[in-house]
């Protein structure tokens, strides 16, 4: 479903600021994977969801979306394959439009030819049916301007938006970290329903080790722009956060630092 091969991306190349922010990344996921990422801060993880959404193009390597070769394809015209949610709530969503028509983008961007025939009350049908999946009683609310929600329904809304096309790559970048405890969690479970009732491929990067060992069947570390540990979902069950510090220590030789991957 998705492949990189042979990332590579260097900022700054031949300066005195170079940074290698991506080094021979290699991976794949098959279709309905969930591949949560941690990695210290600086690590690449970013930059490698940047280069599968298109906003970034590798230096070097090969990005493949179910089977098709997307290296060099716009991030517009990529936006097709991919559902995106960002850390930041009010990123996802236009406040001065209203509910309905926030999902109408989303929909008319992403849906496939038969969904997007619909219009009027079978579209509304379809919208509200979707909002209700949220539990947050917005399906009542299709006419209320987005910027009016909480910090956590509006994020909510954009999980909504990013999943209810059935994207065949979805990539939630920290989007609990800047929610309080109650909403994270909110968020937490609703992504876990939504990627679940739809088998969404899907990478997810947190700076939280106990949301990546709770959530996905799959778990990547990356460090200095490499992968360096890969979980599979036979180990993944009875992983704990002692066993990645200690595997970061073991693959490393020194202790992980990054105060911010011990939260959880
Ligand atoms: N546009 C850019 N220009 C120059 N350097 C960059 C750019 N984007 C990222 N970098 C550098 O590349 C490295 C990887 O950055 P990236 O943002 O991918 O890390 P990250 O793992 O997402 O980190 P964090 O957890 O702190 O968000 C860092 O050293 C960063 O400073």
């Amino acid at each position: 479903m998705l492949n990189l091969q042979q990332i590579n991306k260097i900022f700054n190349e031949g300066t005195p600021d170079e940074k290698v922010a991506l080094n021979d990344i290699n991976l794949h996921l098959a279709p309905g994977d969930f591949v949560t990422i941690i990695g210290s801060n600086g690590a690449g993880k970013s930059t490698m969801m940047n280069m599968i959404s298109g906003a970034l193009t590798p230096d070097y390597g090969v990005v493949a979306i179910d089977g098709t070769d997307v290296t060099r394809l716009p991030e517009y015209k990529r936006s097709q394959y991919l559902g995106r949610v960002f850390q930041d709530p009010m990123a996802g969503t236009a406040p001065s439009m209203t509910i309905e028509e926030n999902l109408a983008i989303a929909y008319s961007r992403n849906a496939k030819r038969t969904l997007r025939r619909g219009v009027g009350r079978e579209r509304r049908d379809f919208f509200r049916t979707a909002l209700e999946r949220l539990h947050l009683n917005l399906e009542n609310r299709l006419n209320a301007k987005v910027g009016l929600l909480s910090g956590g329904e509006r994020q909510a809304l954009s999980l909504l938006m990013a999943t209810f096309t059935k994207p065949a790559i979805l990539l939630l970048d920290e989007h609990t970290a800047a929610l309080d405890p109650s909403r994270a969690e909110l968020i937490t479970r609703l992504t876990k329903e939504l990627v679940e009732a739809d088998n969404l491929t899907t990478l997810m990067v947190t700076h939280n080790m106990q949301q990546a060992l709770d959530l996905g069947n799959r778990l990547i570390m990356m460090d200095k722009g490499q992968i360096i540990l890969q979980i599979d979902e036979e180990t993944k069950p009875n992983l704990t956060i002692p066993d990645l510090m200690a595997e970061f220590e073991r693959i490393r030789g020194e202790k992980m630092n990054s105060d911010r991957a011990l939260l959880g």
